[in-house]
């Protein structure tokens, strides 16, 4: 027997980020938006614990026991006093180390999948306590839709979303590491009185709204600066979408995958073929959103 879970990649449409506190994260205000870009993750009865991965990018996936989704069975299975004796095979298709909470969402659908798998019920509440522990990004991959997250981005409240919106997104040649983003932050504000992170009211009306013009005024990204800092090139892509007429450019979480909101479908479809020929990124891919969370297929 076969589980197979399918879950989105997401976008940060605000990421307010504090001082860095004392156990290394920083607080978060961190508006989630899950969009239709899909890992799949199968979960099988196995002899023992083994990933396979699949997609463009399979090559860039570890498939031993730090590939997250591994490490969401061995949690699962722990909880419940079971082996984690599964084969997981997970069908890639959110960019790697791009920003887009790939490796987050294969933990989320790995840990959906064997809880199938596995009969072990667990409750909704436990499940997202074991996503909270495997990563900041992993509870939103498992809830999908919109959501703000605060702390370390890890403690949820649902939002309203009252529309589809269309985005592009820019996909770089090699990934980002999140820590070296997030310590490229604190160098770029050293010395400098960082807000506490709080989210903006204008950009929530804006989700609620489903208004794509309001919410291009509102988007932000406080890990932007440090994000062109380490690759300073994304500045040209950023520029490539805006001149193609998106209503908004930003650099999706710790990039460098770079986000653009357009008006509707057609509009998307002209951006990201600009986008292509500009020759600023590796590939541009079209999703729609909010998106479901890991689903069960
Ligand atoms: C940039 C975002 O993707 C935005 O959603 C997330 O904040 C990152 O979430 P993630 O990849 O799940 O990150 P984690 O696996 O929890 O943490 C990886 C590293 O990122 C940094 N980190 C992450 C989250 C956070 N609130 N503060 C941090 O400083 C820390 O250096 C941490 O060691
Ligand atoms: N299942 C997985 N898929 C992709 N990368 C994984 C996985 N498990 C572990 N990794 C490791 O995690 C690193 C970050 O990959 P990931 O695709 O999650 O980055 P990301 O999308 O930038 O994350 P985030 O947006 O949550 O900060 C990779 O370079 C890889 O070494």
């Amino acid at each position: 027997m076969s589980v197979t879970v399918r879950v989105p990649a997401k976008v940060n449409v605000q990421l307010a980020v504090g001082a860095a506190r004392p156990d290394g994260f920083h607080d978060l205000a961190n508006v989630f938006l899950a969009v239709g870009l899909y890992d799949e993750v199968t979960a099988t009865a196995a002899d023992e614990l083994h990933i396979t991965c699949e997609g463009p990018d399979a090559d860039q996936v570890p498939l031993d026991h730090t590939n997250l989704a591994a490490r969401a069975a061995q949690k699962l299975a722990a909880r419940h006093g079971l082996a984690p004796d599964v084969h997981l095979h997970i069908t890639k298709d959110i960019p790697v180390a791009g920003g887009m909470a790939g490796g987050s969402a294969d933990a989320a659908g790995a840990l959906l999948a064997c809880d199938a798998l596995w009969g072990t019920n667990t409750p909704r509440a436990e499940l997202l306590d074991i996503c909270a522990e495997l990563g900041s990004d992993v509870p939103f991959s498992l809830v999908g839709g919109a959501a703000l997250g605060t702390g370390r981005g890890e403690r949820l409240r649902p939002l309203e979303v009252g529309g589809t919106f269309h985005w592009v997104f820019a996909v770089a040649d090699g990934g980002l590491s999140t820590p070296a983003v997030y310590a490229e932050f604190d160098r770029l504000t050293e010395g400098v009185e960082v807000p506490e992170p709080l989210a903006s009211k204008p950009l929530l009306d804006a989700l609620a709204k489903g208004d794509p013009t309001a919410l291009a005024a509102t988007l932000s990204n406080d890990l932007q600066p440090a994000a062109l800092s380490l690759r300073p090139s994304l500045a040209d892509t950023l520029a490539a979408g805006t001149a193609a007429g998106a209503l908004a450019a930003l650099v999706s979480g710790s990039g460098p995958t770079n986000a653009f909101l357009t008006r509707d479908a057609p509009s998307a479809t002209k951006v990201a073929e600009a986008l292509l020929a500009s020759g600023t990124c590796r590939t541009a891919r079209l999703a729609p959103s909010p998106a479901p969370g890991a689903t069960v297929l």
